[in-house]
Parts: structure tokens; C-alpha cells; sequence
């Protein structure tokens, strides 16, 4: 599955490779790869196959839970599209409280107690999904894992993730994406090193723009 869904994302140009003018990432990070699962949204063969993706991995990991739940904004369509696919309920995350109406973080109808299962569209450092963490906590609700259509295997978001105790589900990964990219011609070897050397250490490598 994770090559498969690799390649389609591949082809359908929703991944981008700038090593000479790098991405900047939301943790502020710079890098050469940027992956844009937002334009799965427009593709409805593709998004069909993503939503049956995530339901089969809830399904084979029995995985249990009262609400899904959806991290502002690009993992909110995921979780939508999955609810209403198993007419599921489901709330939504945003990176902090709203200042203003009722001030709330998590979005939706619930109950202290209840567990969510997450949704983000791609984990990177990880911080975002900490966010949403506390957010979950804050309105005394619980987490133990998060579905994700990439996750880019960092050391630091697997620490992070691992001190929150939770369990990070992808459908495809920076494994499957770079394999898929030199298999499909869209990087060469020296790309494939750059991409590497990025990942070993992306705060030395962005330390360098
Ligand atoms: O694992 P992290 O290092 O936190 O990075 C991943 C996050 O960054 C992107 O969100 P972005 O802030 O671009 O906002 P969006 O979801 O509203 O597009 C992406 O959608 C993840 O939420
Ligand atoms: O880290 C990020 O902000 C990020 C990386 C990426 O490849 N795609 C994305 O949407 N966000």
C-alpha cells in the first residue's frame, strides 16, 4: 500500500523537490521536499482511495474510538471524509483556543472521557500533532493514535510521539516517497543522497540557508 499510494501522490505532482531553493516548513525548518496532500482533495479517484486506505487500517488495527478527529486545517477534509464514509461522529482540532465565541480548541459535540482518533494529512517535526494533543487533554479528551497520509519518519516527531504515548498510522511514508521518486526517474542517485543526508539531520541541513 505505501508504495502504491507513494506513486500516485508522485504522479499526480502533489510532491515537490527544491534542494537549491528549500521549502519552509511550519516548524520554520527549511528542506527540499515539500509533499502537498491538500491537492488529493481535487483528485476524486485518488481521494477514494485514500479514504478506503484509512478505513482499512482502522479496521486491521480494530482500532476503537468515540469520535475522529480532524487537525486543522489539512487533516480536517481526511477525518470528514472517513466519518462520514463509516457515519462516524467527529470533531476538529485547531493549533490553539480561538480567542473569541466560545473559546474552544477542539471543535465539535463531546464529552469529557471520550477518545479521538486523529487525522493529520502529514507529520513532519511533529509539533502540530503535540498541539492538537494538548488541546484533546485540555478539553479532557483522550488520544492514543493519529492516522496520517505521510509521515516523514523524523527521529524527533517519534520521540515526541512516543513521550505522548501515541501510535502514528501512515499511508505511505519518506521511505515509500523517495523509493517511488528513483524508481518512477523523478530524482537521481545524487537527489536520493540529498534527500537522505536532509533526513539524517534536517536542523543541520536547513541550518545551511
Ligand atoms: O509535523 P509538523 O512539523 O508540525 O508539520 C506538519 C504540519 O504542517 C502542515 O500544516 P500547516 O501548518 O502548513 O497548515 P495547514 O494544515 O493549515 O495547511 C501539515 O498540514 C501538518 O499539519
Ligand atoms: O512541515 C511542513 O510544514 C510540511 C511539509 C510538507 O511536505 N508538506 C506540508 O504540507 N507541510
Amino acid at each position: 500500500m505505501k508504495m502504491d499510494i507513494a506513486r500516485n501522490l508522485l504522479n499526480l505532482g502533489a510532491v515537490k523537490f527544491s534542494p537549491q531553493n528549500p521549502f519552509t516548513y511550519a516548524s520554520g525548518l527549511k528542506g527540499p521536499i515539500y509533499c502537498d496532500n491538500r491537492t488529493i482533495l481535487s483528485h476524486v479517484e485518488f481521494r477514494d482511495q485514500v479514504v478506503a486506505a484509512f478505513i482499512e487500517v482502522i479496521k486491521q488495527n480494530k482500532l476503537s474510538f468515540d469520535q475522529l478527529g480532524g487537525i486543522a486545517t489539512a487533516g480536517i477534509p481526511h477525518a470528514a471524509f472517513v466519518a462520514d464514509r463509516m457515519k462516524k461522529p467527529m470533531v476538529y482540532v485547531r493549533p490553539k483556543a480561538k480567542d473569541h465565541g466560545r473559546k474552544n480548541q477542539v471543535e465539535g459535540d463531546y464529552k469529557p472521557g471520550q477518545k479521538v482518533l486523529l487525522f493529520e494529512d502529514l507529520v513532519n517535526q511533529g509539533a502540530s500533532l503535540e498541539d492538537s494533543m494538548a488541546g484533546l487533554t485540555s478539553a479532557e479528551l483522550t488520544c492514543d493514535a493519529c492516522l496520517c497520509v505521510v509521515d516523514y519518519e523524523m527521529q524527533s516527531a517519534k520521540t515526541r510521539l512516543s513521550e505522548l504515548s501515541i501510535h502514528l498510522y501512515s499511508l505511505t511514508d519518506f521511505s515509500a516517497l523517495t523509493s517511488a521518486a528513483f524508481e518512477l526517474n523523478l530524482i537521481n542517485q545524487d537527489g536520493l543522497n540529498l534527500l537522505r543526508e536532509w533526513h539524517a539531520d534536517p536542523k543541520a541541513w536547513s541550518a545551511k540557508f
